[in-house]
């Protein structure tokens, strides 16, 4: 992308005005901001969707298939950014509400939208970008950069449903703080928040964009309280994407659910109609961990002991019974001396669904690190993990098992965490206020 054009949005129905030519990351014009009603916001969302340029012009055609192909629906039945195929780059934060104005929130939460909206599509944050005695609308850093398959997904955290806006009622069923599990020390102050946004593209800078600009909109109604950069996807969502590497060197995401398949999503992704609250039928619940890895101590491990503690070969990615990646694992198989080939302490074969009573999530991490430990000088990193699943119980259970059994936990320790309810898609009538309040 290496020029700008722009589109006009001063007023609902006004023609644009304003001059440029370019074909990539646009810039948009007209008010939107936090103090922006939703009726208003809504009117300057609408103006985001058609692609004239600056002359009012439809853009070339094949500049814009060229973009189309990055771009990912932000409006449908589910949230993007859950069974899209995982980007490469994650920014992820939590927020605190801090006003207790309930329509400061709603209102927020409009302009949020349309801001997403636009960014989604490459295009700048909606403002009054040429007005030198204010802030420019948008922070700038993806100016010239590509839509990036940019999905940003918002979620709620059981906080926000206490008394101070009204949303008691509207409280999803599952939505509570989860138990105390097995091998699980959090640290509070780095953990769970009223609001997160998981914000996934191919380019890093278009993702931290999209927080940046975000938390800047929300100034006064919400304050930041974590944030997680991801540099690496560790899952795939479809059997289409190659199997990426984890920071353990083992193809990671081999066996997750293909996203792809809208029967096996229903049956253990979205919110059903199990779910009485209707608003976030379609959504799904979000669970967070920051689980660093011990890398030094690993590294130290000899192959056959890491091989044994997934239960994969880690050259291959096969089952440590087959012979290929996609090979299923033979669960009872017993080498010479009577040993299960997948050893009983193995990573695959305490979270198989097959030893689970079927039991699966949407495991969509990405690897972190936080640099260098100034006390120990060891690399901090590992795995901050992302699973998509129709009710918490399903993570609950699973790490009941992986906490008190798995050879993993000789080399991780779970740092923080959250829990939240992502709302399903939006309709082209709402945003994330009026679906949020009703
Ligand atoms: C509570 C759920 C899980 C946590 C926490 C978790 C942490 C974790 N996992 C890896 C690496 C791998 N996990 C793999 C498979 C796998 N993991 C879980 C769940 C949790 N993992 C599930 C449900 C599965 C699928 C099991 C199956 O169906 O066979 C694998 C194998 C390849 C694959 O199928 O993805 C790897 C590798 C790490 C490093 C980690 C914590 C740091
Ligand atoms: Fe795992």
């Amino acid at each position: 992308m290496t020029s700008e054009s722009s589109e006009s949005s001063e007023s609902p129905g006004s023609s644009p005005s304003s001059t440029g030519g370019g074909l990539n990351r646009r810039r948009v014009l007209g008010g939107i901001g936090v103090g922006l009603g939703v009726g208003a916001a809504a009117a300057a969302g609408s103006l985001l969707t058609h692609d004239s340029d600056s002359s009012g012009h439809a853009a070339p055609a094949a500049a814009d298939a060229a973009e189309a192909s990055q771009i990912v629906d932000f409006r449908g039945t589910h949230q993007a950014g859950i069974a899209t195929p995982a980007q490469d780059r994650l920014c992820f934060a939590a927020f605190d509400v801090t006003t207790t104005d309930r329509t400061q929130l709603e209102a927020m939460l409009g302009t949020w939208t349309f801001a997403a909206e636009a960014m989604t599509k490459g295009r700048t944050v909606p403002g009054d970008a040429g007005d030198l005695e204010s802030p420019p609308n948008d922070t700038g850093e993806a100016e010239g950069l590509k839509p990036g398959n940019l999905t940003i997904t918002i979620g709620y955290g059981a906080s926000l449903f206490d008394s101070r806006f009204g949303l008691a009622a509207r409280r999803p069923t599952l939505l509570k703080p989860l138990p105390q599990l097995p091998k699980e020390d959090l640290d509070p102050g780095s953990s769970d928040g009223d609001i997160c946004v998981q914000a996934c593209a191919d380019d890093p800078q278009v993702a931290f964009h999209a927080i940046r600009n975000l938390r800047r909109l929300g100034t006064g109604v919400v304050t930041p309280r974590w944030m997680e950069l991801g540099f690496g996807r560790t899952a795939s969502t479809s059997p289409a994407q190659a199997t990426p590497r984890n920071l353990m060197g083992f193809k990671d995401g081999t066996r997750n659910i293909d996203a792809r398949d809208a029967a096996v999503m229903g049956q253990h992704v979205w919110i059903g109609t199990e779910e009485p609250q209707h608003w976030v039928r379609g959504g799904s619940y979000l669970v967070s961990r920051k689980i660093r890895m011990l890398l030094e101590q690993w590294d130290r491990d000899n192959l056959n002991d890491q091989q044994n503690v997934f239960g994969r070969t880690k050259a291959t990615g096969a089952p440590l019974t087959g012979t290929k990646e996609f090979d299923t694992p033979n669960f009872s198989a017993k080498d010479a001396s009577g040993e299960t080939v997948i050893p009983m302490d193995s990573h695959v074969r305490l979270a198989a669904p097959e030893n689970n009573q079927g039991l699966r999530i949407l495991r969509r991490g990405y690897s972190y690190t936080d640099g260098i430990d100034p006390v120990t000088a060891q690399l901090v990193g590992g795995l901050f993990f992302l699973a998509y699943m129709k009710s918490p119980d399903q993570f609950v259970t699973l790490q009941r098992i992986l906490g008190r059994h798995d050879a993993l936990n000789e080399y991780i320790k779970h740092v923080s965490g959250g829990l939240f309810v992502t709302p399903p898609g939006l309709p082209a009538d709402k945003d994330w206020g009026s679906q949020l309040f009703g």
